[in-house]
């Protein structure tokens, strides 16, 4: 169930089991409905009435199946319509042998007690809500009357997460089959409340036709590609990360990075320091190891003899032009390696990313980076400032354009791949919005990247886990806590 759909790749799924059976439109739309009936009475049976709010569409069908359902218990139960189901719709088919006593939308009046069942628009929202719908939704919102939305928060777009005009704040949501990145991409994700996902008689092979390319960031989707420790590992096989320290006053978050990766379980780090911060890292390091890399010939020395897997750049470490031609020495070397570009790094491209774009066209290894909103205002203020544009499509347009794996962060971290690929990461909480935590994360994925998991796996991978270290920590975390969480939550992966 990792597959996230567009609204139409959610039609094209309707339609194609429709097409395969067993069952017809108006028949999914009696398991859909049945299914949020379910969820509802499970939660809320004891509330003194319900009141279920159809708009015109096959939304709206299904409100008037739960309509019915719940009067069937003998249940206080009115519909409230926004319009007449629309000709020839299954709304229409359902609408017309539902028993349920049916009033104007407009009269509608939040009673405290009362569970309103948001049946106005699901898939199929196609402009901002207006009207009685909205006069309702914002009613709802301000007399904070519990909500069930079917499929989603009516007025989110389940492409972008976005409101369109305005949604009520659902207790529970309950979608069909597979979920959409507007359930996951914030505000949408926190207007649905809880979400559960029912199974209304789709077959899942519908999905070989249909080739989703958006997925929640779930171990499923890069457990296939999770390096394998073999018995006889040499800790160069397991990959060496080279990480850039900043001057003296810097150098911590350099030190986060490396040790990130080297708890990720890459076989040796080095943090490659100049020469006036060498004492002060040197003061903190053990078994992480130090070289002085202060000019480009020094990093090319150090590429040579010890051929490293990774790098990080960016943490700590200055914007300016060394930031770039390191960079750019690292995605031209002959032998190439991954390499992170993080914070700084980032920045230090702003109001020229064409000549990140122009270097990461000849990469060798692969390229990440590591924006978030602020710093991705900065490289991409074309991109960042259309509003048109989701988070996701942000993510995957800039993945496009630097040819590299983007990871935008946020507490709906996006991960994006150059061919289209996109994780939507639902793990993370409030905790983890602290100093360093992009420093670790940054690390995390040269690691993974140095043990050789491929790129787009490797970010989504190192986001999961940064997700759940920052989990297992709560109040209280600072980045220092994170790396030292791995060795108990890879126990799970071996
Ligand atoms: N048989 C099917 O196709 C199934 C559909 N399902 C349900 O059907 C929904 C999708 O149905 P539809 O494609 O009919 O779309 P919706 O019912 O979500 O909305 C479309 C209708 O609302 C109108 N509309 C859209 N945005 C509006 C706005 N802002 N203000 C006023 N009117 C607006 C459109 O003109 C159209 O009449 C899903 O969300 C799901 O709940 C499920 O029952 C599964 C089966
Ligand atoms: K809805």
């Amino acid at each position: 169930m990792i597959e996230l759909l567009t609204p139409q790749e959610m039609s094209r799924a309707d339609a194609l089991a429709m097409e395969k059976g067993p069952h017809d439109g108006a028949g999914l739309m009696d398991r859909a409905g049945a299914a949020v009936a379910d969820a509802v009475l499970a939660r809320f049976a004891g509330a003194a009435g319900f009141d279920i709010l159809c708009g015109p569409g096959n939304n709206g069908g299904d409100g008037y199946v739960v309509a019915d359902l719940l009067r069937e218990r003998g249940l206080d139960t009115k519909v409230w319509r926004l319009a007449m189901p629309r000709q020839g719709s299954d709304c229409e088919a359902v609408a017309a042998r539902c028993h349920a006593e049916c009033a104007p939308l407009e009269d509608y009046r939040p009673l405290p007690g009362r569970i309103a069942v948001d049946a106005l628009f699901g898939a199929g929202l196609s402009k901002p809500v207006g009207g009685a719908a909205a006069r309702v939704l914002g009613s709802l919102a301000e007399t904070g009357v519990r909500v069930v939305a079917v499929d989603l928060p009516s007025g989110v777009s389940g492409a972008t997460g976005q409101v369109l005009g305005i949604a009520a704040p659902a207790a529970l949501t309950v979608t069909f089959f597979r979920r959409k990145p507007g359930h996951l991409l914030y505000p949408g994700r926190a207007l649905c409340g809880e979400t559960l996902v029912a199974d209304i008689g789709i077959d899942a092979r519908v999905l070989d036709e249909i080739a989703p390319r958006c997925f929640v960031n779930d171990p499923a989707l890069w457990r296939a590609e999770w390096p394998v420790m073999e018995p006889d590992l040499h800790k160069y096989r397991r990959g060496h990360v080279g990480v850039f320290s900043g001057g003296p006053m810097a150098t911590g978050a350099a030190r986060l990075s490396a040790r990130a990766a080297a708890r990720i379980g890459a076989g040796a780090v080095t943090l490659l320091s100049p020469g006036a911060a060498l004492a002060v890292n040197a003061m903190h390091l053990t078994s992480i190891m130090l070289r002085r890399v202060e000019e480009e010939r020094e990093l090319l020395e150090f590429h040579e003899e010890r051929r490293p897997k990774a790098y990080v750049l960016g943490p700590g470490f200055g914007i300016g032009e060394l930031t770039r031609r390191f960079a750019e020495a690292i995605l031209q070397a002959q032998q190439g390696a991954g390499l992170v570009l993080d914070a700084d790094a980032i920045t230090a491209f702003a109001g020229d990313p064409q000549r990140l774009a122009d270097a990461a066209s000849k990469r060798r290894g692969d390229l990440f980076l590591t924006p978030h909103a602020g710093e991705y205002a900065r490289l991409f203020p074309d991109l960042g400032g259309d509003d048109d544009l989701s988070k996701l499509d942000r993510a995957r347009k800039a993945a496009a354009h630097m040819n590299a794996v983007v990871v935008y962060k946020g507490a709906d971290t996006v991960i994006a791949a150059p061919d289209g690929r996109a994780a939507i990461n639902a793990n993370a909480g409030p905790h983890l919005a602290t100093a360093g935590s992009g420093d670790v994360l940054a690390g995390m994925i040269a690691g993974l990247c140095a043990r050789g998991m491929p790129g787009f796996e490797a970010a989504a991978a190192a986001v999961h886990l940064h997700g759940e270290a920052g989990n297992g920590c709560g109040a209280g975390l600072i980045a220092e806590d994170l790396p030292e969480r791995l060795p108990e939550i890879l126990r799970d992966y071996p």
